[in-house]
C-alpha cells in the first residue's frame, strides 16, 4: 500500500494542476471574449439653440430656490409655511409655464405639486418626471463653508443644503420645460412633473397623495424618472471612465424599534443586568453579524448585472474578475465590503440611528430603547430581516416594533430590450458622450415607491457626476453643486424631453444584436 502513495500523490497533483489549467484557461477566455454592454454616443450638437446655459438669471433662479428653508423633520413635521411661499415662487420664476394652456397645475396635499403638460398625440402614454420640494435639516451649521441656506457661489460651486437632493432636479426639470414652451414648442407626449413636499420623511403627505390621484384617473405612465444614482467618477472599482448609474430598482427598507424593560431602581445596588446593558448587547451582535454577503452568495441580481454592463471598460484584474463572476463573486464581494459605499450593494446593510435610555445619573433606567435602519438587498425581504435579527440577538427580552417598512421594488426594464431604458442612455450620453452607462440599484430610498402602481418602468437617476469625498454632502456638510454640473443637469431634462418626441422603439444596428 505504501508503495503506490508516491503514485496516488503524483495522480492527485496532477489532477489539481490540470483543474487549475483548465480554470485559467476558462478565465481567460472570459475575460477576452467578454461582451460589451457599451453603445458608442449618438450625434449631437451641445450649442445653442438646442442648449440651455447657465447665464445669471438661471443661477439665480437656482441660488433664491435654495434660500427657501423648506425642511422636514419628522413624519408631518415640516415647514408649511416656506413650502407655501417656496410654490409661490416658482409660480412666479416659470410665467411660460403657469400661462400655457397646455399645462395643467395641481397642487396636492397642500403642498405638492403636480403639473400636466398635454402632448399634441393623445394616443402616446404619459410620462413622468418626479423630485421634491423638501431638505433635510442642517448639521453642524458652523462648519459649512458657506451659509447653508444662501445658495452662494463660491470658486463655481453652488452651495447649500437642497442643491444635489434635490431642488437640482426640481429646478432643472423646470428650466427645461420652460425653455421648450417659451420657443413655442409643443411636446408630443404628455408629461407630469410631480413635486412631492415631503420625500425626506417618506413622502407620506406628498408623492403618496400623487400616487394615488393618478391611480384613480386610471393614469398609466410610460415611465418614470426621479432622483437617484449619479455619474460617478471614480465610484465604481476597476473603472477610471465616468460611469452613469441608472438604478433600476431600489432597496427595501426596515426601521426596526427594540425595547428593553427591565427593573430600574437605585444606582447604588445595581442587579447584575439592565435594561441598558441588555440592549447594548443585542446592537453590538447586530452590528457584529453583518447580513450575507450577496456577491458571496454567487449573486444573478443587478448588483452583478452593474458590474457586467462595466467589465470590458475595468483595469485587467477588475475586467478579468468580473468577466468571471461564476468563479471570483466571492472575491468580488469581499472587495465591495470594504467600503460602506460598495458595502451598501453587497447586502442588507444594518445602522443603528437611535439609541435611548436613562433620566438620571443614579437612577438605573428601567427602559431602553434603540431604532435600526435595515436597507434590504434586492434579493432579500423584510420577513428575512426580521427573522435574521431574532437569531442573532436570541434574546427574548429584547422588543421588536416595525415602525416602518418597504419591500425591495420591482425591476424596471433595462438594456437594450428597453426602449425607455435606451432613451436615457442616449440622452445621458448626449450630456455626458464619454461615459459608460450601466443598470444599478438604489441603496437609498425615493418617492417612487408611491408610484408603483402606475409603471412598471421606473428609474432613479441624477444627471450631475459625483466623486467618492461627494459622497458626505449628502443628508450632510457643505452640500454644493458646481455651476458646470447644474447646466447638465438641465440640459439632460431639454435632451430627455425632445427625445420623447421621437418613437420609443427598440433599435437595433448590426452586431449588437448578438448581445
Ligand atoms: C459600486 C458602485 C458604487 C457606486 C456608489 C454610488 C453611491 C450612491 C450615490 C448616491 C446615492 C444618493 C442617493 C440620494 C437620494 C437619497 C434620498 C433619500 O434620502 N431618501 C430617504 C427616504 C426615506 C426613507 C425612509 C424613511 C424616510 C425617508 C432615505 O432613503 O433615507
Ligand atoms: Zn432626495
Ligand atoms: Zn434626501
Amino acid at each position: 500500500m505504501w508503495k503506490s502513495l508516491p503514485r496516488v500523490l503524483s495522480l492527485v497533483v496532477r489532477g489539481f494542476a490540470l483543474t487549475l489549467a483548465v480554470l485559467a484557461t476558462i478565465v481567460v477566455i472570459r475575460t477576452a471574449t467578454f461582451p460589451s454592454y457599451q453603445t458608442s454616443p449618438p450625434e449631437c450638437k451641445l450649442t445653442d439653440p438646442d442648449f440651455i446655459p447657465a447665464d445669471q438669471e438661471r443661477l439665480s433662479r437656482f441660488t433664491s430656490a435654495i434660500q427657501f428653508r423648506t425642511v422636514s423633520y419628522e413624519r408631518g413635521v415640516g415647514t408649511p409655511q416656506e413650502l407655501a411661499r417656496f410654490t409661490q415662487f416658482i409660480r412666479e420664476s416659470f410665467p411660460t409655464i403657469h400661462g400655457s394652456p397646455l399645462v395643467r397645475r395641481d397642487v396636492v396635499g397642500n403642498y405638492s405639486l403636480l403639473y400636466r403638460v398635454d402632448g399634441s398625440d393623445a394616443s402616446l402614454k404619459p410620462y413622468m418626471l418626479a423630485s421634491h420640494l423638501d431638505v433635510v435639516p442642517i448639521t453642524q451649521e458652523a462648519n459649512w463653508e458657506a451659509p447653508p441656506f444662501s445658495g452662494q457661489l463660491k470658486d463655481g460651486y453652488i452651495y447649500g443644503r437642497g442643491t444635489i437632493d434635490a431642488k437640482h432636479s426640481l429646478m432643472g426639470c423646470l428650466e427645461a420645460v420652460e425653455f421648450i414652451l417659451s420657443r413655442g414648442h409643443r411636446p408630443k407626449r404628455t408629461l407630469y412633473l410631480a413635486f412631492g413636499h415631503d420625500e425626506e420623511t417618506s413622502g407620506h403627505f406628498g408623492a403618496k397623495v400623487i400616487g394615488e390621484m393618478l391611480a384613480q384617473r386610471g393614469e398609466k405612465i410610460e415611465f418614470i424618472l426621479d432622483e437617484g444614482t449619479p455619474v460617478g467618477e471614480g465610484l465604481v472599482p476597476g473603472v477610471s471612465k465616468q460611469v452613469a448609474l441608472v438604478s433600476v430598482a431600489e432597496k427595501g427598507f426596515l426601521q426596526l424599534h427594540l425595547t428593553v424593560n427591565e427593573e430600574g431602581g437605585h444606582a447604588s445596588m445595581p442587579r447584575s443586568e439592565s435594561a441598558i446593558g441588555i440592549l447594548s448587547k443585542a446592537i453590538s451582535k447586530l452590528e457584529d453579524s453583518p447580513h450575507p454577503n450577496m456577491f458571496k452568495m454567487f449573486g444573478t441580481g443587478p448588483e452583478t448585472r452593474m458590474l457586467e454592463y462595466v467589465a470590458t471598460e475595468m483595469t485587467l484584474p477588475y475586467r478579468m474578475l468580473t468577466s468571471n463572476l461564476w468563479l471570483f463573486s466571492p472575491l468580488v464581494g469581499w472587495v465591495y465590503s470594504k467600503k460602506p459605499q460598495t458595502n451598501a450593494f453587497a447586502r442588507t446593510t444594518t445602522a443603528l440611528t437611535r439609541f435611548n435610555a436613562g433620566v438620571k445619573d443614579n437612577v438605573i433606567s428601567p427602559e431602553a430603547t434603540a431604532v435600526i435602519d435595515h436597507r434590504i438587498h434586492p434579493s432579500s425581504s423584510v420577513e428575512e430581516v426580521i427573522e435574521f435579527d431574532r437569531k442573532v440577538i436570541n434574546d427574548p427580552r429584547v422588543k421588536f416594533n416595525v415602525i416602518n417598512n418597504m419591500e425591495p421594488s420591482p425591476t424596471s426594464p433595462y438594456g437594450k430590450d428597453s426602449p425607455t431604458y435606451m432613451l436615457l442612455q442616449k440622452t445621458i450620453q448626449q450630456i455626458y458622450p464619454d461615459a459608460l452607462v450601466t443598470p444599478t440599484f438604489m441603496v437609498a430610498n425615493t418617492d417612487t415607491r408611491h408610484y408603483w402602481s402606475l409603471s412598471s418602468a421606473i428609474y432613479r437617476f441624477n444627471p450631475y457626476v459625483m466623486t467618492p469625498s461627494d459622497l458626505p454632502r449628502f443628508h450632510g456638510l457643505n452640500e454644493r453643486i458646481s455651476v458646470q454640473n447644474y447646466e447638465r443637469v438641465m440640459n439632460f431634462y431639454y435632451h430627455l424631453i425632445v427625445n420623447m418626441d421621437e418613437p420609443l422603439e427598440i433599435k437595433r444596428h448590426g452586431h449588437e444584436d448578438e448581445l
